[in-house]
């Protein structure tokens, strides 16, 4: 499923109009497939209920008089509601017409569109930029305060299709109907929080009119060709050796939760290379692994476990370095040795990264494929930004830091986007519980036990990145979003991985 911008679509849907279609029957198949939606996921509830569909001054309007009609006819009490004032485009204009001709009423924007069932938003679409001008200023600022259900149409009307931002009182849509693609306001934040449950409906644009260097979002059936079936005829020794560096004295249940993850996806083999002090808790809660206590110093790894970490890392097919580890001079040493002398796939995570912003060229020199799982606050040191820069430019950073560098960026956060340089793609599973400690242990684990059994490194971060989301939906979906820890998603990991 690609993600595209405002001038992307326009320029796929001109080379619709050009070839294939005109634009009334485009917005005619856009309204149809939209109303299909909200009637698939509303139903009888629509029946007699009181919807108002919102229209501006545009082209969104025109998918809007098609809805108004099309619901009106199923039952709803369906009225349009003009935002500004009547159509002038010629093929909204068409729509609104043939409405009126059935029957739908039509009133000008008042406030009783507060006392609706449903809002039908239509008053933006892709064409949105800025603030709202006036008189759009004030609906936005009722549609806020209504409690009525809020679809969306296309977009939620005041996000910028193109760049995620959202202006003041932008529509907080409970279900969000995309036509064709999804656009960046539905992946990037802050609009991808206005968006609701998201649906993205076909309307039939075919496929020579898109290329195929968008970003894309990463679909379960992606993910699915991306993992080979088990050998027949496989041992723990066939299916990979991961080392976890991880864990401290103070932290360690990081390197619990890495390791655990990874058996749970299926790694042969794994080795905890951990501080001295950390070993008996972590063995008291994880007995599958080798663990090598190794050399410390106030709790993390000492410079002196160097030799050691170096016969461990002749043995492992990929390595996990940074989860819990902690910073000091000694940690940043052994990051650094780790970096430099692999030569297998490094996943580096959390204190991993941290040890490497003051000497973050040393990822130029690395050989070997290296995969940074960076939260926003992690990659803003990293590239001496503000988080809020990050956050509001989260693909072109990713991008340009993983170009820059030559490394795989899993940008993390809501709608993680994973990038090598050139191709973007981006994270549709996962919920807010997993915003808490341990999630990213987790997902270093699940990454660097699909790469230590033979999956390449970018595509073994796409599949992590799903995967590890879903578990967290399903734990959610069987606990409660505030209630879960991360021990309920990896219970979840093991079953999960049957469908992969
Ligand atoms: N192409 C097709 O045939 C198809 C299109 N389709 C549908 O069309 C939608 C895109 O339509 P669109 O391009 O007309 O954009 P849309 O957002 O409806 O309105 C633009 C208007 O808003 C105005 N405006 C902008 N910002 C503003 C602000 N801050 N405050 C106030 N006004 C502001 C802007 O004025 P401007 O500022 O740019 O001068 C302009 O007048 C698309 O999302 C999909 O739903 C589908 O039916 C498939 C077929
Ligand atoms: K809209």
């Amino acid at each position: 499923m690609y993600i595209l911008t405002a001038d992307e679509i326009r320029a796929v849907e001109t080379d619709c109009f050009k070839y294939y279609s005109t634009e009334a029957e485009l917005m005619l198949k856009a309204g149809t497939a939209c109303a299909e939606s909200i009637i698939e996921k509303y139903g009888d509830s629509l029946v007699n209920s009181s919807v108002a569909v919102l229209c501006g001054n545009g082209k969104n309007a025109g998918d809007g008089f098609v809805i108004a009609s099309l619901l009106y006819a199923y039952g709803a009490n369906a009225k349009i509601v003009l935002c500004d004032k009547e159509p002038e485009i010629a093929e909204p204009l068409k729509y609104y017409n043939e409405a009126v001709m059935s029957g739908v009423p039509v009133e000008f924007f008042n406030n009783s569109v507060l006392s609706a069932d449903y809002i039908v938003d239509c008053i933006f679409g892709i064409g949105f930029h800025g603030e709202a001008r006036s008189p759009f200023d004030k609906v936005f600022e009722t549609v806020a305060n209504s409690s009525a259900t809020v679809i969306s149409v296309d977009t939620p009307s005041g996000t910028n299709a193109t760049d995620g931002s959202a202006c003041k009182n932008a529509v907080k849509a409970d279900f969000t109907v995309a036509i064709s693609t999804l656009k960046f306001c539905h992946v990037l934040p802050p609009s991808n929080a206005l968006c609701g449950e998201i649906k993205v409906v076909n309307i039939g644009i075919p496929d020579d009119c898109y290329n195929d260097d968008y970003a894309t979002a990463i679909m379960i059936d992606d993910i699915k060709k991306l993992i080979p079936p088990l050998e027949y005829n496989s041992n723990k020794g066939s299916n990979g050796h991961l080392l976890c560096l991880c864990g401290s004295y103070k932290m360690p249940g990081a390197g619990v939760i890495c390791c655990e993850s990874a058996i749970r996806s299926g790694v042969g083999l794994v080795k905890l290379t951990v501080p001295k002090s950390a070993y008996p808790i972590v063995a008291s809660h994880l007995v599958q692994p080798i663990f090598n206590p190794v050399e410390e110093s106030n709790g993390m790894y000492s410079e002196k476990a160097i030799d050691e970490i170096s016969n461990d890392m002749q043995w492992a097919s990929a390595i996990v370095l940074g989860c819990g580890m902690g910073v000091s001079d000694d940690t940043r040493k052994i990051t650094e040795f780790v970096l430099k002398n692999s030569k297998v796939p490094v996943i580096l995570d959390a204190d991993g990264i941290n040890c490497i912003t003051l000497s973050i060229d040393i990822l130029k020199d690395v050989k070997v494929p290296v995969v940074l799982t960076p939260h926003p606050g992690e990659m803003s040191r990293l590239v001496s930004k503000s988080v809020e820069e990050v956050q509001s430019n989260r693909v072109e950073v990713a991008k340009d830091f993983a170009k820059k560098y030559g490394v795989l960026i899993a940008l993390k956060g809501a709608n993680t986007v994973v990038t090598d340089g050139e191709t973007v793609f981006v994270n549709m599973s996962g919920n807010p519980a997993m915003a808490m400690g341990g999630t990213g242990d987790m997902l270093s684990g699940i990454i660097g036990s699909f790469v230590a059994q033979g999956i390449n490194p970018y595509d073994a971060t796409k599949a992590g990145v799903v995967i590890h989301g879903l578990s967290g939906d399903n734990a959610s979906k069987a606990i409660s979003q505030r209630g879960i820890t991360v021990f309920d998603m990896i219970d979840r990991l093991g079953a999960l991985m049957s469908e992969f």
